[in-house]
């Protein structure tokens, strides 16, 4: 179905030949007023001068996957290692671009359906070698890095040439899709059938309907179309127990239902080979606007009113005053000031922006749902913006990661981090992460800018995503956002989710077992005993220190 992704220019996500985003003279200087640049071009260091280690994958092991998948799709030489060599973070970026602390895989072997998998991980457990599944390899939590966990070698198991649409049931409004099949070609191909599946995360472009699953992920219209995993019906995996398929039903009361074993699991207790989704009628209506609230909480609370009136629109997406800011002036300055003026003339003294985004397969319904949101909040002193912010944001909605990599290029230390906990905490935990950042990443310069918003909500509480942008230390840029992960990571304890969509990988591990308990952690380590008894699986992610020997 697709052309593989391009994991060749991995110490960046602007894929080679595509136009990176650029940022404005105007935005520079504001960013150098604000932050403190680098005052220097960094760019990667070229793969040629990366230190990678020799493929520790004996001859032997390579000839039997070779039997399974075809000698070209065993891949011993540095540049496609160097290609799965970890995900997209800014430490796995920072790791790339200056050739330190890599892991990379001794080897890529690419399967081309579920039978191949299923016989690549019986080759594996037989000569112990540990394996990572590999999709768009888009995580940001370590959860792609190549850790051997004391294996005698660890190879990248690439899924992307799983790339077919299997069936679809338009009865039941349900599509199988291989798990490598990518987000755009997924949607490409539901769209000839009248469907879609909704799910579009900013990541989009290169993550595969396989790593959606096993990440529990969530897009930005997950308001209207949810979660991931509520359009998960069925599940194939490979595991070094067997063939293991689940879902039969739309619903079930045979006991726990063991699919959400397979969702979330992070390539720790199998390899997903096939996803059953739930699909739902093509939009062919859209309206995007923007509204501003003034300050935090009274937009916070503007979104849980939606949330509680069951009325939020399908994007709903609240920017604190930093990120409204931010974005107008890496937009352009002028817009700002005359923005402000406007909004200072309206009595908004600090302008929190709401993006409102419908999408519906008849106008008339559109219509309708947009009435039930404009309902609540016009009792809420809030101002419209109107469609061509709303529509702005839409077509610059997967545009963030390549503004990243200029920010990157320039010397910025530019990452994410997210959680979620109930309305009453929300504020507070927000206030708790930007402490928290701001003291560990901001020695002796600026003050960093971490900002903050909110684009999924429920009834009982809310995501809160946080984008800090602070001058990267450049003796040891993968110690400070270390830092600073570790700071926010404490303030989140216990008052949140260690993550909301982003998965445990290796990077969330030293909190999981305060979020499920011991007995939690128990029942995975139990679970990944039975299923993957020697433990190849993805070694050192998911489950805290519970790998069997
Ligand atoms: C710029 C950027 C923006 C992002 N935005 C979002 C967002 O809006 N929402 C969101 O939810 N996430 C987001 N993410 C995180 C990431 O894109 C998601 O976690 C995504 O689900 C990963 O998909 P992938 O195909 O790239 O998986 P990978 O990165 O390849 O793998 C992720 C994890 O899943 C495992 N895995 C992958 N495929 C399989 C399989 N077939 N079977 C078993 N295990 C497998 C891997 O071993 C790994 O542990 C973003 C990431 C980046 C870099």
């Amino acid at each position: 179905m697709s052309e593989l992704i391009d994991h060749t220019l991995r110490g960046s996500w602007t894929p080679s030949g595509a136009a990176a985003a650029p940022l404005s003279a105007h935005a520079l200087r504001w960013l150098r007023e604000r932050i403190g640049l680098v005052e220097e071009s960094t760019p990667a260091v070229p793969a040629s001068l990366l230190d990678v280690p020799e493929s520790a994958l004996g001859e032997a092991v390579r000839a039997e996957l070779a039997d399974v998948v075809g000698d070209q799709h065993v891949l011993t030489e540095v540049a496609p290692r160097l290609g799965r060599a970890g995900g997209m973070s800014y430490t796995d970026l920072m790791r790339r671009r200056t050739g330190s602390e890599l892991a990379v895989p001794d080897g890529v072997v690419l399967p081309a359906d579920p039978e191949q998998v299923q016989r690549v991980l019986d080759v594996c457990v037989r000569h112990d070698v540990a394996v990572v599944p590999f999709g768009g390899g888009t995580s940001v939590v370590g959860g792609v890095s190549a850790l051997c966990g004391g294996k005698a070698a660890v190879i990248a198991l690439d899924v992307t040439r799983l790339d077919q649409l299997v069936s679809i049931d338009p009865v039941s409004r349900i599509a199988v899709f291989q798990a490598g099949v990518r987000a755009p070609e997924a949607e490409a191909v539901l769209a000839s059938h009248g469907f879609t599946l909704g799910h579009f995360p900013q990541s989009y472009e290169r993550a595969t309907l396989g790593g959606f699953a096993a990440t529990r992920s969530a897009g930005q219209a997950s308001a209207g179309y949810g979660r991931f995993e509520s359009m998960v019906e069925g599940v194939r995996l490979a595991t070094p127990a067997g063939d293991w398929r689940l879902g039969a039903a739309p619903a079930s009361a045979a006991g726990p239902d063991l699919r959400q074993l397979a969702v979330g699991s992070e390539g720790a207790l199998g390899v997903i080979t096939e996803v059953a989704l739930r699909v739902r009628p093509a939009a062919t209506e859209h309206q995007y606007e923007a509204w501003v609230l003034d300050g935090w909480q009274a937009g916070a609370d503007a979104v849980r009113a939606l949330a509680q009136a069951h009325a939020l629109a399908d994007v709903t997406r609240l920017s604190d005053v930093d990120e409204t800011e931010v974005q107008l002036e890496l937009a352009g300055g002028i817009k700002a000031r005359a923005l402000h003026t406007m909004l200072r003339g309206r009595g908004v003294v600090e302008p929190c922006m709401l993006v409102l985004g419908w999408e519906a397969a008849s106008r008339a319904e559109l219509k309708q749902r947009r009435a039930a949101t404009l309902q609540v909040l016009r009792g809420l002193r809030s101002v419209r913006l109107g469609r061509k912010a709303g529509e702005a944001w839409r077509a610059n909605r997967f545009a963030g990661p390549r503004q990243r990599d200029a920010l990157l290029d320039l010397g910025v230390c530019v990452e994410t981090l997210e959680t979620a906990t109930r309305w009453s905490a929300v504020s507070d935990l927000r206030s708790a992460v930007r402490s928290a950042v701001v003291r560990a990443i901001g020695v002796d310069r600026k003050a960093p800018i971490v900002m903050c918003h909110i684009s999924h909500a429920y009834e009982t509480g809310a995501s809160l995503y946080f984008t800090v942008l602070a001058a990267r230390d450049s003796d040891d840029p993968i110690a400070q956002w270390q830092r600073a992960k570790a700071a926010a990571g404490e303030a989140i304890a216990e008052r949140g989710t260690i993550t909301h969509h982003h998965a445990v990988g290796a990077d969330h591990l030293p909190w999981l077992s305060g979020e499920i308990g011991t007995i939690g952690v128990d029942v995975l380590a139990a679970a990944k005993r039975a299923i993957d008894p020697t433990g190849i699986l993805n070694p050192g992610k998911l489950i805290p220190g519970r790998e069997p020997a």
